[in-house]
């Protein structure tokens, strides 16, 4: 859909639409939708990232299913999240990369109490493995702010899924 169908939709429309471009967390677009018209997506993306800060940060990031999780394993994870994880091959692991992603997601969360979040779609599964090993070593404050900079990623590309913008797709 373009802006100005955005900018015509009912608050339920609204946020039947992007209630989940922060995972599971529909408050998000319920708040941004009395901030219409947005002049431009980045308007409409910002009104979300500021949003997203005004709220608890561990509370956004415990909404997020772990990478390669049970989740995954049951097929109970949202349609955003699926194609994300699968992306990032996540749902392609070895077993022992898989039992590995399993005791350093169970390490990260005991540390720091919530989930280990990253933008799938921008990192491989070496580099999902990377990252997780490299940042559980972080003090709880880096990483809910680390964590909350990779929610407004992955929000940002789900954004852009739904909204065509007049920028050409390069
Ligand atoms: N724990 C996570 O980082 N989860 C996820 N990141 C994504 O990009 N999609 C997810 O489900």
């Amino acid at each position: 859909m373009d802006l100005a169908t955005v900018n015509a939709l009912s608050y339920e429309d609204f946020v039947d639409a992007f209630g989940n471009v922060v995972e599971k967390c529909p408050l998000v677009a319920a708040a941004v939708w009395s901030k219409r018209p947005f002049a431009t997506l980045t308007a409409l993306e910002a009104a979300l990232g500021e949003f997203i800060d005004a709220l608890p940060p561990s509370g956004i990031l415990r909404c997020h299913p772990d990478l390669a999780g049970r989740d995954l394993r049951d097929g109970t994870l949202t349609r955003e999240s699926s194609e994300e994880q699968a992306a990032a091959g996540m749902d392609a692991l070895g077993s022992e990369e898989a039992s590995r992603m399993s005791r350093l997601n169970e390490e990260y969360k005991a540390r720091f109490g919530f989930p280990f979040v990253i933008c799938a779609r921008m990192n491989d599964k070496a580099a999902v493995l990377r990252q997780l090993s490299e940042r559980r070593g972080n003090v709880r404050e880096v990483e809910v702010t680390r964590g909350i900079e990779e929610v407004k990623k992955i929000c940002r590309l789900r954004l852009h899924t739904l909204v065509l913008t007049d920028a050409p797709k390069l």
